[in-house]
């Protein structure tokens, strides 16, 4: 099969591999030349050390050439730019499957929302616990791919065909797409507790409060619960906030020794969709008058400069209540 990525970060360049791992011809869009150069020549690139992408995989800085080639096109463009790198193309005969994880700040959507907003009609999102570094090294690795229809998210998770990514698929497409967008902000409050002293106790109460956080928000935008405890909620939460690979969990940890966020955005060539997509829930929680306490510090944390430990101090002194956990409401 022809398939096109579109995005050519760590996470479109590793699963370009896989792609063409499992039989099929890639063409990778490039956005900047000198990856571009590097690609063509070495078959590397600065955003994953120590791989040589296969024989397979061909580039291109030329996007248009990306949608001639094929009706499927993977996405790895981060949520935030979606807009403006698809925006005035013609999607209405692709399949797209995101890859991208996060909510867009300008209109509070998700990855899929966005792209059926641009004209597609069958839109799929891969998500789980899959660090690129570790899949471009053939680190077994599982996943979720969602679709309203389930034979659409079926029909991607058999194109992969390698011993080392396993695909599973569900039709819980809101709940796969909120569960990747939500654990990329615990992920940075699992950093901002590393900071400050690698608390084991809070950062294991923080993952499993954080799925009550999950649940709360996915259910009104009409998710399954149970999806959050699947591969796309506690999987990746897990990866995320424990692994050392994480860059939403790395921007904690800056916070944490007192630096501002523009400090720390200041020179990263690498995304963290926390930091835009925890301003988004702050809204969607205004918006849906759902409780969200951790995501809510988080985001005063970097957006109200709040010191990081009177946010723990506070959500520590919160009102004392019964514990429901995402089991008791499956
Ligand atoms: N890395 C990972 O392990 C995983 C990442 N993801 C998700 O994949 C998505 C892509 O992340 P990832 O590949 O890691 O990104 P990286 O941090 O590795 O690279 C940043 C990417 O953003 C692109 N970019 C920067 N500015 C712009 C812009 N103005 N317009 C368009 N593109 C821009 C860069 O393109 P350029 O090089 O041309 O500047 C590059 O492709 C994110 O949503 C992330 O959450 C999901 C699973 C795993
Ligand atoms: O989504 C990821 C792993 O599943 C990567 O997380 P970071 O973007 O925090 O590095």
């Amino acid at each position: 099969m022809k398939i096109s990525v579109i995005g050519a970060g760590s996470w479109g360049t590793a699963m370009s591999k896989v792609l063409s791992d499992s039989g099929h011809e890639v063409l990778l869009w490039v956005r900047e030349k000198e990856l571009l150069e590097l690609l063509n020549e070495q078959r590397r690139s600065y955003y994953i050390e120590d791989l040589t992408l296969p024989e397979g995989i061909r580039f291109t800085g030329d996007i248009h050439e990306c949608f001639e080639f094929s009706n499927l096109l993977f996405n790895a463009v981060p949520v935030q730019y979606i807009r403006s790198v698809f925006g005035r193309l013609n999607l209405e005969d692709k399949t797209v499957v995101n890859l991208s994880k996060g909510i867009e700040l300008v209109s509070l959507k998700r990855p899929s929302e966005i792209f059926k907003e641009l004209g597609t009609f069958r839109v799929v999102t891969i998500s789980g616990p899959s660090y690129a570094d570790e899949v471009a090294r053939e680190i077994p690795t599982t996943v979720v791919s969602a679709a309203e229809n389930i034979q659409d998210a079926r029909f991607v998770r058999d194109i992969f065909r390698t011993n080392y990514f396993r695909v599973y698929s569900s039709d819980d497409l809101v709940g796969v797409e909120i569960s990747g967008a939500l654990k990329n902000v615990i992920a940075i409050a699992a950093g901002i507790i590393d900071g400050l002293g690698g608390w084991y106790n809070t950062k294991a109460s923080l993952i499993t409060r954080a799925t009550v956080e999950f649940i709360r928000l996915g259910s009104r935008l009409g998710a399954k619960p149970g999806t959050f405890g699947g591969l796309a909620g506690i999987g990746d939460l897990i990866v995320t906030c424990t692994g050392k690979y994480s860059r939403n969990r790395a921007v904690g940890e800056e916070l944490a020794k007192g630096k501002k966020i523009e400090e720390i955005l200041k020179n990263k060539k690498t995304v963290a969709e926390g930091v835009p997509t925890c301003k988004a829930i702050f809204e969607l929680s205004k918006r849906l008058n759902v409780e969200l306490p951790i995501s809510i510090e988080v985001y005063r944390v970097i957006y109200e400069e709040k010191d990081p430990r009177i946010a723990i101090e506070e959500l520590m002194t919160r009102k004392q209540k019964d514990e429901i956990s995402w089991l008791q409401n499956l």
